[in-house]
């Protein structure tokens, strides 16, 4: 490895290094546990200590400088427009040592992507299909309001028993608005496209994906490419039809709700 690699390596650890469980910020939120180290941000549990309230504190990663500041901004703007049970508002934004911080909402419950890949979960085609019809509904809404998410992953949706939760803002930009990547790359591939709803059609299409190999039998399990979900899975000609049109295999839907109406006519076959 290249020296000046690995030394920045080092610096990145350092500076992205978790703010210590146990730690009060601005005097209101204790650290209670640290949940993760995202592509430009940190995550922690804190107890509100005036109302005793779990929330979730995420501080833009030092290391990711001004890009990193910017991307919690349009995250805090996003939340703070949004209202919908199923989204976590955003209750206070502040600043501490000089970092960014977002304070939002406790999702309790498990991610999609716990269940399937540590717990072992399987989602079958009905269970699917039920669920992105549920996932959809959150998003329409997202839509409605004029935001693209752009960033729909297994990792993004929590399951709290009945309830499913879309999380993570951070990419979510204005319909039309050019597309940034994580890591604010505004490359030109990056700016020739815009945010626009079959961005997040596409997304729901490999998180469909996803759930419907949940249930596939084999030690190779991945979904690497578009190629061979077909002869692999099991499923109707309406999941196909669907997922060939999210996918963009097929002309891609020009109406999200045409694709809610598939999902509701498979529903009530
Ligand atoms: N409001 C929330 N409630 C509960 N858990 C949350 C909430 N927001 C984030 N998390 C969890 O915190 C962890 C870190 O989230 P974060 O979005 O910062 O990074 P990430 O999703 O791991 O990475 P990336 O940003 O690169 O996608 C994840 O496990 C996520 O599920």
């Amino acid at each position: 490895m290249d020296v000046i690699e690995y030394l920045k390596g080092v610096y990145e650890a350092w500076i992205d290094y978790p703010t210590k469980e146990g730690t009060v910020i601005t005097d209101k939120y204790r650290i209670q546990q640290f949940l993760g180290l995202g592509s430009y941000g940190l995550t922690y549990i804190c107890v509100d200590l005036d109302s005793g309230q779990e929330v979730v504190l995420k501080q833009a990663k030092p290391s990711k400088g001004k890009v990193g500041r910017d991307l919690l901004y349009r995250e805090i703007d996003v939340l703070g427009r949004l209202r919908h049970p199923s989204i976590q508002r955003c209750l206070s934004s502040l600043e501490y040592k000089n970092q960014l911080h977002m304070v939002t909402e406790y999702v309790k419950g498990q991610t999609i992507d716990d269940l399937i890949f540590e717990r072992g979960a399987v989602f079958s085609e009905h269970e699917a299909i039920y669920f992105v019809r549920r996932l959809m509904g959150i998003l329409s809404y997202v839509h409605e309001q004029g935001f693209v998410h752009l960033d729909i992953r297994l990792p993004n949706v929590i399951l709290d028993g009945d309830q499913i939760h879309l999380i993570d803002f951070g990419l979510a930009s204005r319909m039309g608005e050019p597309i940034r990547n994580k890591f604010g790359s505004d490359d030109e591939r990056a700016l020739s496209t815009t945010a626009e709803v079959p961005n997040d059609l596409y997304g729901i299409g490999h998180f469909m994906l996803f759930m419907l190999y949940s249930g596939y039998n084999s030690d190779t399990f991945e979904v690497e490419s578009n190629a061979g979900w077909e002869d692999e899975l099991t499923v109707s000609p309406l999941t196909k039809h669907m997922l060939r049109k999210l996918l963009q295999m097929d002309p891609p839907y020009t109406d999200p709700q045409q694709f809610v109406r598939d999902l509701d006519h498979w529903l009530n076959r």
